[in-house]
Order: C-alpha cells, then sequence, then structure tokens
C-alpha cells in the first residue's frame, strides 16, 4: 500500500464520472464533500496487500493515527487514489480495505471522512506547508518481506 499524507486547511472533491464499470454506489449527498483543518490520506491499495488485507488496514491505521498525533488532527480524510502504484490491488479488496480503514479509525474516535470509490473527481486542496504537512508511507504485508 502506498500513502500520501497531505495537513490541510481543507479538502474538498466532485465526482465527475465513473472510472470503473461498477463504482461504489453513492447517495446524491456523497458527489460532492469537505472537510476543513484535516489530515488527508491518499492512498493506493497495491496488489501485495491482497496476501494479508487485514494486517494492511491495520498497518495503515498506526500510521495515519501516528501522524494525526503529531500533526494534531482530529478530523481525517481517506481519498482512494490510484496513481501512487503501477501493481494495483483488484478493485473489490481495495474498496474492502478502505472501507475498514475507515472504520477504524472512527473507532479511534476521529472524525473521518471518505471520498467515493471508482469515480473520477474533481478536487481542491490547501496543504498546510509545515515541515510534517507532506509525508509518505509504503505498507507491505509480512508475508510478502520474507520473498
Ligand atoms: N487499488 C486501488 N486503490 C485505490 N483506489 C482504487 C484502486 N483501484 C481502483 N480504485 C478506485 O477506482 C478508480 C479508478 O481506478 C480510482 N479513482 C481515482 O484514483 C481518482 N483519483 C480518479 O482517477 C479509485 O477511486
Amino acid at each position: 500500500m502506498r500513502v500520501l499524507l497531505i495537513h490541510s486547511d481543507y479538502i474538498e472533491y466532485e465526482v465527475k464520472d465513473k472510472a470503473l464499470k461498477n463504482p461504489e454506489l453513492i447517495s446524491d449527498e456523497m458527489k460532492k464533500g469537505r472537510m476543513d483543518e484535516v489530515l488527508v490520506a491518499f492512498i493506493s491499495v497495491e496488489k501485495v496487500d491482497e496476501k494479508n488485507p487485514n494486517e494492511i488496514v491495520d498497518k495503515a491505521v498506526e500510521e495515519i493515527v501516528n501522524v494525526a498525533k503529531q500533526v494534531k488532527a482530529e478530523n481525517l480524510f481517506v481519498y482512494p487514489f490510484a496513481h501512487l502504484s503501477s501493481e494495483l490491488a483488484k478493485p473489490s479488496v481495495a474498496l474492502e480495505v478502505l472501507k475498514k480503514i475507515e472504520e477504524k479509525l472512527k473507532e479511534k474516535g476521529y472524525n473521518v471522512g471518505r471520498a467515493p470509490f471508482g469515480y473520477y473527481k474533481a478536487f481542491k486542496i490547501s496543504c498546510k506547508g509545515h515541515p510534517l504537512a507532506e509525508l509518505s508511507r509504503t505498507i507491505v504485508p509480512e508475508a510478502a518481506k520474507e520473498e
């Protein structure tokens, strides 16, 4: 999994078109969204993550929470982003992983938003620009490390 973390004044998105034949079913209210004072996690779920999706979810949650504590962010935003890797997991696995990350972050007490999966989206983001405002993480299942 590849994660790009941007500590932002805000992020806003607008769904434009389907990018998959069967994108996530969404309500009209999910077609646009905005979150302020937010740590945004752009996430590419990778093929190697299919070896142990649950482990990847837990590791990603741990990494995101670590950064959230450092930058004192209480609002988190999970953004499906298929552009951080050339070896993507299949959409069915990726969506489940992203939903579980959202769920577990909420269980830890954060306000969590998530952009719809499987769409082309316009988005605007305002990076805060401090030294920890732009970070990236590569997360790999233990099983893959032994190969
Ligand atoms: N392995 C994966 N990890 C994360 N997101 C993934 C994915 N496979 C599919 N998606 C979602 O489907 C859209 C088309 O690839 C993706 N759309 C995007 O990445 C938008 N930024 C528009 O390009 C994304 O919503």
